[in-house]
């Protein structure tokens, strides 16, 4: 196995891509533009991560990850303070995943003259102010002025063809990125994998670690309530999510910030159709069911972390877990 490098500053990591792409492609057919896989994190790797980089690794021939806790994404300090870092570890799982370099800059390195800077930065518009947004003022703006910043320095002076891998346990970070890539002509396919998680239920989380054994029981009731929606969904029953709501408002430990049926795309709520407003409950269309057009979202606070899950609604969406 070759040795995973790690880069500190832009600079290095940008020659280190040319260098890796101008090698491979050496070894490639002529004509062959090598893929450039980038799977962007904040550490404190678990299997989610893991899958992402399985991903790149199968489909690219050099395969960079970045380690970052961007201070810009955080509204609330005490939650940036804690965030779980474990650089050394995250490094080995990398290199047992074959990852060839590694981008895991200071905060100055990404924001000179932090926290006066950066001056310019990306404007999530109205996608980023919806549900997750609304709870965490500013969240999606700083999302997309990290991935925008790290998409620049990734994306190199050289021939390639690059992939950016996302999880779907982030859908709402999922859409706004998608729409970032199309509103500012990045050169990067983006590429989504299927949430992990553990056989109990919980979705996969770097936050998880922050729970005690009581909480990650209470924490269940997230994924159960997603999966009744599931299923309702599938079986073409009305969702009746204020009575999935009702649940988790008498659940021990959960303080339900939002359960809410969506579009994946525009992340606006799908409301009942006009046929079905009397009964006023979710009743997804034929059509949504048919195109997996709907999301369900949630985020709730549980002891001292705030925890996000989201199920995909439709016909073979009962699969999933
Ligand atoms: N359970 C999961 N399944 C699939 N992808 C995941 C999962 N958890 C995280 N990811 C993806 O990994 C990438 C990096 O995420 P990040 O480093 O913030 O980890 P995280 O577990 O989401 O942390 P947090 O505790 O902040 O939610 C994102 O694209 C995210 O969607
Ligand atoms: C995309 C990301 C790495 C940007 O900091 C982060 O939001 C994450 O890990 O999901
Ligand atoms: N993956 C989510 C990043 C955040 O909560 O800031």
């Amino acid at each position: 196995m070759t040795e995973i490098r790690v880069m500190r500053t832009a600079a290095e990591l940008r020659a280190a891509v040319v260098e890796s792409l101008r090698q491979t492609a050496r070894e490639l057919p002529a004509g062959t533009v090598p893929t450039l896989g980038f799977v962007p994190t904040m550490g404190a790797l678990h299997s989610g991560h893991s899958c992402l980089i399985d991903a790149a690794r199968a489909e690219a021939d050099v395969v960079v990850a970045s380690i970052f806790v961007n201070p810009l994404q955080f509204d609330d300090d005490a939650d940036h303070r804690v965030y779980p870092r474990q650089l050394q570890a995250d490094v080995e799982l990398l290199q047992a995943h074959g990852v060839d370099l590694v981008f895991a800059p200071e905060v100055q390195e990404m924001y000179p003259g932090y926290p006066e800077g950066p001056l310019v930065r990306v404007d999530a518009g109205e996608l980023g102010r919806r549900w997750e947004g609304a709870s965490r003022p500013g969240h999606f703006d700083g999302v997309v002025t990290v991935v925008n910043k790290l998409f620049n320095i990734v994306t190199p002076q050289a021939p390639a063809r690059i992939q950016a891998w996302f999880g779907e346990k982030d859908a709402e970070q999922l859409a706004v990125i998608r729409r970032m890539v199309a509103d500012l002509n990045h050169p990067v396919e983006i590429r989504s994998l299927p949430i992990i998680r553990e056989h109990s239920g919980l979705a996969q989380s770097s936050r998880n670690q922050r729970l005690s054994e009581q909480e990650r029981q209470e924490a269940l009731a997230l994924s159960a309530a997603l999966f009744q929606l599931r299923d309702r969904a599938a079986q073409g029953q009305p969702l009746e999510v204020d009575g999935v709501v009702a649940q988790l408002d008498m659940a021990d430990g959960v303080d339900l910030d939002y359960l809410v049926v969506v579009d994946p795309t525009t992340l606006l709520e799908i409301e009942p159709g006009e046929e079905q407003a009397a009964g006023s409950e979710v009743r997804l269309t034929e059509d949504e069911v048919l195109q997996d057009r709907a999301l369900a979202l949630i985020a709730a606070r549980v002891g001292p972390v705030r925890l996000i899950d989201n199920v995909e609604l439709g016909s073979d969406a009962g699969s999933q877990v």
